[in-house]
């Protein structure tokens, strides 16, 4: 579970985040969303220890991020899995070695270890057949793919995904939705996804939060956001005429 608490972030005098709280539940797939510039990114940032809010706190399973040793925040950090925006993978590496990546870096694993640890995770997202492909034959989904196997190589309990629908047909984004929302569920990870995608938003939010100029105006479930009377909320959803005529 992760916490967070009166999360307050300014650059420069102008506030981005103005006192967010929220808490996000284990084998949960929880969502942010809202317009651009609405502050995700520095939340979700906040969140991984990227960007230090100037007040409030984050807590792992009730460990205080920012007011922890070096060693604790360390060992949080290796809890975690992230799956950056456009998947961030090693163009000079094979599809296997940026898997296996994290494991060379942050563990002292045998080389059977680490090769049947890659092997399950690629398997696990569908990519077996790819191992030794370059990121530069791969398709946009499979990219996406493989960042995931590489975000869960080290058995995180939370993940991270920055906009993991980005650049993707509709129907690639279903299918790498229900990936994450099932590896989420299958080893009861606490997963937070900022997302522009209306589908997502309507199939896969366990809970949602919705932030509007740095605020949290609504939080709740895919089954009732449609439903909201926040107006900011409404116009966000609504934007989108599909949505608007289904809405009617
Ligand atoms: N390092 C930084 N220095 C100064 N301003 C920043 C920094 N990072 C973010 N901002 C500002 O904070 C605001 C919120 O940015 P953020 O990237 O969190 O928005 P977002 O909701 O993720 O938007 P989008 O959906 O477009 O990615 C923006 O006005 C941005 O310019």
């Amino acid at each position: 579970m992760i916490e967070i608490k009166g999360i307050e972030k300014a650059f420069s005098g102008k506030e981005v985040l103005k006192g967010i709280t929220s808490s996000f539940e284990k084998g949960q797939t929880n969502l942010i969303i809202g317009g651009s510039g609405t502050g995700k990114s520095v939340l979700l940032k906040c969140m991984i220890g990227l960007v230090k809010p100037d007040s409030g706190h984050v807590l792992y399973n009730g460990r205080d991020f920012y007011n922890s040793d070096k060693d604790t925040q360390q060992s949080i950090r290796r809890e975690m899995g992230v799956l950056f925006q456009g998947g961030a993978l090693f163009d000079s590496k094979t599809v296997e070695e940026n898997v296996r990546f994290p494991l060379d870096m942050l563990t002292d694993q045998s080389e059977s270890e680490k090769r049947d640890r890659v092997a399950f995770c690629l398997q696990r997202v569908g990519l077996d057949a790819a191992a030794k492909k370059m990121p530069s034959e791969i398709s946009g989904g499979m990219k996406k793919r493989v960042g995931i196997a590489r975000a869960i190589v080290m058995n995180p309990m939370y993940l991270f995904c920055d906009e993991p629908n980005s650049g993707l047909d509709p129907l690639t984004s279903v299918k790498i939705d229900e990936l994450i929302k099932e590896i989420t569920e299958e080893y009861g990870i606490t997963t937070i996804i900022i997302t522009h995608d209306m589908n997502s938003v309507l199939e896969i939010g366990d809970n949602i939060i919705f932030l509007y100029q740095g605020h949290k105006l609504w939080e709740g479930k895919s089954g009732d956001i449609t439903q909201t009377n926040v107006a900011e909320l409404k116009e966000f959803l609504f934007s989108n005429k599909l949505l608007r005529e289904m809405g009617r």
